[in-house]
């Protein structure tokens, strides 16, 4: 495999979500995490999953992952179960889990090690290739705790999207930045998206950015987890988080959600 083919775009995934339960049993007590929920998700399409804590937007998403496993239902990616992690689907988490003891690039390159095929030297190419989509080429060499949180951040995606997967999860990966920094990356986010052709799913609670970032946003309620409602935004990209339009469309959604957890709820964002 040449470095030029490892960079080529390739077909983003189809992923099926068919009436998936999930409970948690502790000692103390069972929780009913997801209730026959079902998505589907076209190739190259952008899905967010909105709702207050606790509603199995995390869950559902490990699951997609293969991180963790349905009780009752089927998931599957271009119609093949997925029954445990795969290359074909990286995550990216709010904390972004970088190797303090690696530099950035070291970082970039440690998610290509399994990647058949490749030396290190093209490793080093192509980590460098994502380095420079995240804007992140003058901080090749920096150590993990000199970057800012969006520049970790931003190495995180760089990570995940190094070995080439059709599907990118992503679980609240803004949520501890600052607002300023988190409008960088909302236009990055959609920028790589277009670039890199991807199917992302993409937890938050926070349905503005919901609705910056989606083709589609579902929403969920708690007690059991369900999906309540779909809600398919067709404003024009790039999307700018303080447009007028977007706010519009975001108090719509709102009050949606309201509708169904109750407008005492405090843990779902505008
Ligand atoms: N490993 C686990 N063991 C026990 N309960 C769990 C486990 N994982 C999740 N839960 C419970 O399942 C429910 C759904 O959790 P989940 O993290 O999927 O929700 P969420 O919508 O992603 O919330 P948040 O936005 O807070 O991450 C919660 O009540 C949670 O406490």
């Amino acid at each position: 495999m040449t470095v030029q083919t490892e960079l080529e775009n390739i077909a983003p995934s189809k992923l099926s979500v068919g009436g998936v339960s999930k409970r948690f049993r502790t000692k103390r007590a069972e929780v009913h995490a997801l209730d026959r929920v079902s998505l589907e998700v076209a190739e190259g399409e952008f899905v967010c999953l909105v709702g207050p804590s606790g509603c199995g937007k995390s869950t559902l998403l490990n699951i997609i992952a293969g991180l963790d496993s349905a009780d009752e239902g089927s998931v599957s990616a271009d119609g093949q179960p997925i029954r445990g992690p795969g290359r074909d689907r990286m995550v990216m988490f709010q904390e972004h889990a970088l190797f303090p003891w690696l530099d950035v690039l070291g970082n970039v390159m440690f998610g290509l090690k399994l990647k058949p095929g490749l030396n290190n030297k093209e490793r080093e190419e192509v980590a460098k290739y994502y380095l420079h989509l995240v804007d992140l080429d003058s901080f090749l060499h920096a150590n993990i705790h000199e970057l800012s949180g969006g520049m970790k951040q931003r190495v995180a995606l760089a990570r995940a999207l190094a070995p080439n997967p059709k599907v990118l999860l992503m679980d609240e990966p803004f949520a501890a930045l600052d607002a300023l920094t988190r409008e960088q990356l909302y236009g990055d986010i959609q920028r790589i998206w277009e670039q890199r052709k991807k199917t992302i799913v993409f937890v938050t609670h926070n349905v503005r950015e919901a609705v910056c970032l989606g083709d589609r946003v579902a929403l969920f309620s708690p007690h059991p987890g369900r999906i309540r409602q779909e809600f398919a935004i067709d404003l024009p990209r790039p999307r700018d988080i303080n447009s007028v339009g977007l706010a519009t469309r975001s108090s719509e959604i709102m009050k949606a959600l309201k509708g169904y957890i109750g407008s005492t709820e405090t843990e779902v964002a505008e």
